[in-house]
This record gives C-alpha cells, structure tokens and sequence, in this order.
C-alpha cells in the first residue's frame, strides 16, 4: 500500500493501522515521489491526501497505464475536494483521523482477504493438493483450473509456499483490463515507449524477482500479450516495452483460469502453443459441491475466523443449518460459502447459527432456495410428469437445475450426476432448438 500526503501524525497512525491489518506501506510525500515509487516497485493500492493534487495524479497514472485502485483521504477536508477526487476517478473517501475498521474495509475492498488454509480430509481436494505438492518443488509454470471462488488463488498460494521461494508471490487479474495496459503492467516499459511513458517502469514479472507470478483469468490475455507471455517462458527473459535491453524472467508462473482454455483455442481466442505450456503441470480445483464432505469443516473454520476478526463469540452451526449448507449449489464456491458464513456470524441473534441465519448476497435465504423436488416414501412423485416425454422432463430437469445453480455449468452438472461435456452438448441441442438457456455464471 502506498499513502501520499505531507507526513503528519494522522498518516502515520493510517500507516500503522494497514500495517496492523497486513498491509506492507510505503510512504511518499508528494504525487511526484509517489510515481517513483510506483515506477520501481508497483503497489496494491494507493490512498492520497485530498490536499494533493489528486486529479492531476490520477491522470498521471491512466497516462502511464497504472492499474492500480486508489482511495482519497483528508483530514476534514472540503467536501467538494472528496467530491472531486471520487469524480476524476477514486474509489472512495476515508476520513482521518482514521479508524481501525476504515482503514481494514479499505484494505479488504481491493485485495481479497485469503483465509487460513483448511485443506478438506474429501479425496478429491486431497488428490489436488498432494498434485500441487509434487509440483511447487520444480520451476515449471502450472495451470490451476476451476469455477469461480472455488480456491485457484488459494491453491497458487499453497504451491507457493511449499516451494520455499524467498519472494513473494505477485498477483495480477488479467480479465477487465485493456489489453495496452495490462502489456505495461506485466512487462513493464522503457521511457518514451507510448505517449504518456514519461519514465521508465519496472513491471510484475520483473518485480516479482525469482518469487511467484500469478495470472488471475490468464484466458482474458489480449494476443499479442499471450504471445511475449509464451516468448518469455521460452526464452526466459524478455523486453520492457519499448526496451532493447533483456530482462531475466526468473519467476515461477501460476495461471488460473475459470474458462475452459481447449474451448478457447478451437475458437481461436487462445494460443494453443500457450496452453500446451501452462499446461505442463494442471490442477483442477473441484467446485465445492464435488467435495461436499468438507462444506461443514470450512463453514466452522470460516466462523471461528470471522469470530476472532470481528470479536464475536464462535457460535456452532445446527444440524438443520448443515443440511441446508449441504443442499445448496455453491455457484460462487468456497467464496460464496465464505461470505454466507460471514454473514450469519454478524447477524445471527440465537446461541447457534440456524438455518433461517443463512442468506445469499441478495438476502435470500437459503433454505427457501434448496427446497428439495417433492418426495413421497422417499420415490419422486411421478404422477404430474405422466404424459410427458422423457425428453421434455429432461430438459425441465437440466434447465431448473442450471437456472438453481445461477448458470454454473460445472455445479449443475455435478447435481445432475453428468460430465460437463454432456452438459454443454444438450444445451447447444436446447439452442439449435430455441430454447432460452440460462447465461453462463
Ligand atoms: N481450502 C480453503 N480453505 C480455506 N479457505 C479457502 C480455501 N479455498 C478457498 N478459500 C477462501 O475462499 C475465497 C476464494 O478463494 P480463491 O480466491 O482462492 O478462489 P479463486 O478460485 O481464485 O477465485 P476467482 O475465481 O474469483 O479468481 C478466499 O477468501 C479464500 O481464502
């Protein structure tokens, strides 16, 4: 985290708090030194005192490609400088003196808290977390695949640090960004390499020294940026743009993707040569559904953490409360399982977390959404379903799953007990027939 203001004991008490919620920080005192500092070693997040001209840094920052979110701050600053800040372009305001909590919020916004590791006793997460042990020894890059949250970054982290790398591990999101942009931020540039270069600046892969690189969403990578991707790989160095001069590429890199990459390369989005590469060494992450055995584990693991982080007593979840955990599609994963918990842990009232604690997002909740089909004597009640083909019943069936599962192909597929394959085949029938498939979560 970098904060930018004339140094003064409130910036310091904000210092000390990120410090205190994990954040590394570097101070600068003024736009200019800020950009240096930038430059040279890159940051998650940036918070800059109104005072400063901030409209101006924000601009420096789009002109030389940062991605990087920044926070205003001030100490009771006019509200029209808070105001103008958020319009050229910050997140947010935060008030200082600051607050603990502000200051955790603001930190937690941008870079995604990861939990304590609890590796599941089910067989298949163990199958991939042994595979991810085998591996983090070598240098060779890895591909984790998996649906979102289902615990990619979680993994890259673990492989990580079973390598026993001394630098850190350097994360980038590739989907969401221009593709010019995200170019700078992985390779870095040389001054004058695009109007607005006004100095040269050390990019992630550099920056990660001989740590981790990891590439969120690497399927989002423009073409020309897959391909000095796949050239630096090979060669194992490459060139700040615009530079003559090679830079060693010693870090070890970790893609994930959410997207199926062999999809990507028959439609010609995603460079076959690439993927061969990533894929020296793959782990699929399972959705949670697939390792259901271990969602009352993490859901007690996730309690206990937001008990201790909140300062409020760990209360246990109830059978019933399981049951439901149990029932529901996780399309979100171990984050949405996270987050519910999180949820119920602040607002739930009794002694234990009940079923009627547990909401999604958009506060609903949950028990209303995994109301089983209707049973009777334990056979599924057949008589409104007479007269209907099998096929139709099957399509209701696909679809009511897909549509529960808020489009998740890989966790409806795993409720209906059929490959994803299968899955993809009999949706593409639905639309050469046309009917409305849900979109893709
Ligand atoms: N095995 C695990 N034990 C405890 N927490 C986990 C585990 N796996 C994932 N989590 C938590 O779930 C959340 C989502 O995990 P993570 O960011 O690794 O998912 P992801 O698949 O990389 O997400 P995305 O698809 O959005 O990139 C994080 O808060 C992480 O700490």
């Amino acid at each position: 985290m970098l904060l930018i203001g004339a140094p003064g004991s409130e910036f310091r008490r904000a210092a000390e708090l990120a410090q205190g919620a994990g954040a590394e920080v570097t101070m600068a005192d003024a736009p200019a030194p800020a950009l240096e500092t930038l430059r040279e070693q890159g940051a998650d997040l940036v918070m800059i005192d109104v005072l400063e001209d901030v409209v101006g840094f924000l601009g420096d920052l789009r002109t030389e490609r940062f991605v990087v979110p920044v926070l205003a701050c001030g100490i009771s600053a006019p509200a029209e400088r808070a105001v103008a800040a958020i319009r050229a372009g910050a997140r947010d305001y935060v008030p200082l003196p600051p607050q603990r909590e502000l200051i955790a919020a603001a930190i937690a916004s941008v870079v995604e808290r990861q939990s304590q590791v609890r590796i599941g006793g089910h067989p298949v997460l163990e199958r991939a977390m042994a595979l991810a042990g085998a591996v983090a020894p070598s240098g060779s890059p890895v591909l984790v695949s998996g649906g979102k949250g289902s615990g990619k970054e979680t993994m890259a982290r673990e492989i990580h640090r079973l390598s026993g790398r001394a630098d850190p591990i350097v994360s980038v999101e590739c989907a969401g960004v221009a593709a010019d942009v995200l170019e700078s931020e992985l390779f870095g540039h040389e001054a004058g390499a695009f109007p607005g270069a006004a100095a040269r600046r050390v990019g992630r892969l550099e920056g990660a020294r001989t740590g981790t690189i990891f590439l969120r969403e690497v399927g989002a990578l423009a073409p020309a940026t897959q391909a000095r991707l796949l050239a630096a790989l090979i060669e194992k160095r490459f060139r700040r743009l615009g530079g003559e001069e090679d830079v060693p590429f010693e870090a070890r890199l970790i893609a994930s993707t959410s997207m199926d990459l062999e999809l990507a390369v028959e439609a010609g989005s995603f460079r076959e040569d690439l993927l061969v590469r990533l894929s020296l060494a793959r782990i699929g992450v399972p959705p949670l559904t697939e390792h259901g055995d271990d969602i009352a584990g993490l859901a007690e693991h996730f309690m206990e953490e937001f008990a201790q982080a909140d300062g409020l007593p760990a209360r246990p979840l109830s059978p019933q409360a399981i049951a439901v955990l149990r029932a529901y599609g996780w399309p979100g994963n171990i984050r949405e399982l996270r987050e519910c918990i999180h949820r119920a842990a602040l607002l739930a009232r009794g002694q234990r977390i009940e079923a009627e604690d547990l909401t999604r997002a958009d506060g609903s909740p949950l028990e209303a959404i995994v109301s089983l089909p209707s049973v009777a004597d334990g056979r599924i009640e057949v008589n409104g379903l007479i007269g209907r083909t099998v096929e139709e019943v099957e399509r209701e069936l696909i679809l009511g799953t897909l549509e529960r599962c808020q489009g998740n192909r890989t966790s409806a597929s795993n409720i209906l007990g059929i490959s994803v394959r299968t899955m993809r085949n009999k949706l593409r029938t639905f639309i050469e027939g046309g009917i409305a498939v849900p979109p893709a979560a």
